[in-house]
């Protein structure tokens, strides 16, 4: 794989797939493997482990971002440049309502830009949102698995310890923000500006009351709640992708 390799991600155009599934962790992309059949795995790099497999014969690839915007920005830009035209991300999230339990799922239709790196392209005026037909599908996959869902506005963010996040995520759960990450506000932003499809399907992993801490630390655990959120998020992704894609070529054949 030499022809345009890309330096981060370390992967090139032969990948010739317009579907990505993108977790956080690189740890996310083997537990997505036991979904997909013909799977192969392709690089890791840094925080950027790939895997090639197929859901219901389309070929989906599986690319980690790491934790934070600036990784996700450095993969957007590289995946656009190797022809993927679908993003979808499976990231963990916290909750900021107290109906969005644990192991619940976050349809993010639109993101509070409280990350710098979309600042680093556009002004905060831009909108950061999902891609309708997308989250169309996603929603419709996300009924059919009957799990709980939510659907609304999240808050991607830089930091988890300053010393005023109390404060933070007060305004915004006032303020009717569902949930929190750190990359979807920068994936929908950068993704739009280059012409992409993206969406985000977030697992709650960090109750609304706080626990921070004891949240993640469960989820690495493997708790049973957040990881049976973590494989409905991965089976609504492949459902939406086969839908979304059986729709798109209707007609074509
Ligand atoms: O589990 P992932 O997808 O990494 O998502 C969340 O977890 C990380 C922080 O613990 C951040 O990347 C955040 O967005
Ligand atoms: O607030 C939170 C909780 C979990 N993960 C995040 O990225 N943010």
């Amino acid at each position: 794989m030499t022809l345009d390799r890309q330096p981060h991600i370390q992967l090139s155009s032969e990948v010739d797939v317009d579907y990505a599934l993108l977790p956080g962790d690189p740890k996310r992309v083997d537990r997505v493997k036991n979904f997909l059949n013909d799977v192969q795995e392709i690089t890791y790099n840094r925080e950027y482990k790939s895997v090639i497999g197929y859901y219901k014969g389309i070929k989906v690839l599986i690319l980690s971002t790491g934790i934070g915007s600036p990784s996700m920005g450095i993969a957007i830009e590289e995946l656009k440049r190797v022809g993927v035209k679908c993003l979808i991300r499976i990231g963990s999230s916290g909750s900021l309502q107290p109906e969005v339990k644990l192991g619940d799922l976050i349809i993010a239709t639109g993101a509070v830009r409280n990350e710098g790196t979309s600042d680093s392209y556009i002004e905060k005026g831009y909108p950061a949102f999902a891609d309708i037909e997308l989250v169309h599908h996603i929603k419709h996959a996300a009924e059919r698995e009957k799990h709980p869902h939510h659907m609304g506005v999240i808050r991607s963010h830089d930091s988890f310890y300053t010393d005023k996040e109390e404060e933070i995520y007060e305004y915004w759960s006032k303020r009717g923000v569902i949930g929190s990450d750190m990359e979807t506000s920068s994936l929908f932003v950068i993704g739009r500006l280059r012409g992409m499809q993206t969406a985000s399907i977030l697992n709650v992993v960090v109750p609304c009351a706080g626990g921070l801490e004891a949240g993640i630390n469960q989820f690495v655990d493997g708790d049973s709640i957040t990881f049976e959120g973590e494989k409905k998020q991965i089976i609504v992704a492949l459902e939406a992708i086969v839908s979304f894609h059986k729709n798109k070529t209707k007609g074509e054949a």
